[in-house]
């Protein structure tokens, strides 16, 4: 069960502890940074409602996708549901629910911003038959007009960009090059793998015992 003002604060901690990580503060950074000038880190907050799905195999509850942004972190409910892959959509693994953690997902931004040393991680959401699932996602997202290009590049090392790009004109990119993507034609139950009888055996939940 999550509680608001619980989860508020916990929110405003990753914040902070994300802010720590990459050594800047959120929203009174100086000039320059790679997160925008005048700096400004927006975090935006999702919350992802799946409804139970009586033929979970012919549909998916969110598309592959990696995420924009630097780093996103996920809070989500008992019930399981997320996949990521490591071999271009060839095999899934279900990224177990823990309860109280996290999952620390890095987006397009940290892979760009590190040269590639940091994997930006594909994921996807798997509905069931049984269970409604929730999920609570915070997006840690540069600003729109932030500057988009490795921080360092070694000697000999290849650019993992062309050009320095704004943030907004990176995510401009990529939801044009997405919606092109050859999986999205494919039909669902190809690119999925997951254990459906697992879900069976999970008590119904419903939204009002979840939030409160
Ligand atoms: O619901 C989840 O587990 C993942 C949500 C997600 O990937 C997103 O909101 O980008
Ligand atoms: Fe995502």
């Amino acid at each position: 069960m999550y509680k608001k003002k619980k989860i508020q604060s916990v929110l405003v901690d990753c914040q902070h502890g994300i802010g720590g990580i990459l050594r800047v503060k959120p929203l009174t950074w100086g000039h320059g940074s790679n997160f925008g000038s005048p700096g400004i880190w927006v975090v935006t907050v999702l919350v992802n409602f799946y409804p139970k799905c009586p033929q979970p195999d012919l549909t998916l509850g969110l598309k592959r996708h990696t995420d924009p942004g630097t780093i996103t972190l996920l809070l989500q409910d008992q019930v399981g549901g997320l996949q990521a892959t490591r071999d271009g959509g060839k095999t899934w693994i279900t990224v177990q629910p823990v309860e109280g953690a996290f999952v620390a997902n890095l987006g397009d931004h940290g892979h760009f911003m590190s040269n590639g040393r940091f994997k930006r991680a594909e994921h996807q959401v798997v509905v069931n038959s049984n269970c409604d699932r929730f999920s609570i996602a915070t997006f840690q997202n540069p600003a729109p007009e932030a500057i988009v290009y490795p921080l360092k590049i070694e000697e000999g090392e290849k650019a993992v960009l062309e050009e320095a790009i704004t943030f907004q004109e990176m995510y401009v990119r990529k939801m044009n090059r997405d919606v092109n993507r050859p999986w999205l034609k494919k039909p669902v139950k190809d690119h999925q793998s997951y254990d459906f009888d697992h879900q069976s055996k999970l008590a119904p939940k419903l939204a009002e015992n979840i939030f409160v």
